[in-house]
């Protein structure tokens, strides 16, 4: 039976500054367990904005978003920063690494945060990640000495640690070389075939795009049919 983990209707998003101005228009969609989505559009037609919308950061918008059947639409900060730690993991074009720390102490971090598992079985699972990367071999090098590729890498352990149901990635390629954007592409494939959790990425790559479950196609803050 497939079920829609993530279910958006009729949103509408607007920016007031400078001027008000309507980003997203009558937006519904439903997103399946599993699947792998690509949002794709012209630059300025409102890709990240909804990706925003869906990490659940910004909650100013007119609609409803459901998550795992939960409503996101009027919930207070600190339950949504709870559900976001517990729930969606986030790999962004920078990485936003902690340069002066292991690659180690990188991706167990968000884990300590949570304290689900004791820093013992932390390490475990964060090596395991490194290893399924690639990059296990540098985990005791600090993050600013690995390369680009390797850094984004450690970027995506890191956002995998709390073993997400949602990954959601803007621009996941976008600084990569394409033999390093080949291998997250690949890693995002297994972990929506292999391991259920679902892949949502803005993306400019066509090739990407044409290779996921799903495209979101925005024109103008509207989803294309
Ligand atoms: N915080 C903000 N305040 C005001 N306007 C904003 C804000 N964020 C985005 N916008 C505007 O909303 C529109 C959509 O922006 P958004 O970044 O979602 O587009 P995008 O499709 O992701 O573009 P790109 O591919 O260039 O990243 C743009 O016109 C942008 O200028």
């Amino acid at each position: 039976m497939t079920m829609n983990l993530i279910e958006v209707r009729n949103i509408n998003k607007y920016f007031y500054q400078p001027t008000q101005m309507q980003v997203l228009t009558d937006v519904s969609l439903d997103i399946e367990k599993g699947h792998f989505v690509s949002i794709t559009g012209k630059s300025g037609s409102g890709k990240s904005t909804l990706l925003y919308l869906l990490s659940t950061m910004d909650t100013a918008f007119e609609g409803s978003i459901r998550i795992n059947g939960e409503e996101m639409q009027g919930k207070r900060n600190r339950w949504l920063a709870d559900f976001r730690n517990h729930h969606i993991g986030f790999v962004f074009q920078f990485h936003y690494l902690l340069p002066e720390f292991s690659v180690l102490r990188n991706v167990m971090l968000p884990a300590l945060k949570l304290a689900r598992y004791s820093p013992a079985e932390v390490e475990h699972r964060a090596m395991d990640l490194l290893k399924l990367l690639g990059v296990d071999v540098q985990a005791t090098k600090r993050a600013s000495l690995l390369s680009g590729g390797q850094q984004q890498r450690v970027a995506i352990a890191r956002a995998l640690i709390n073993e997400p149901l949602i990954i959601m990635g803007d621009e996941p390629t976008g600084n990569l070389d394409s033999q390093n954007a080949a291998i997250v592409f690949d890693l995002f494939r297994q972990l929506s075939s292999e391991r259920g959790q679902t892949i949502l990425t803005v993306t400019h790559d066509d090739d990407f795009a044409k290779r996921s479950d799903k495209v979101i196609h925005l024109v103008d803050g509207k989803v294309a049919h």
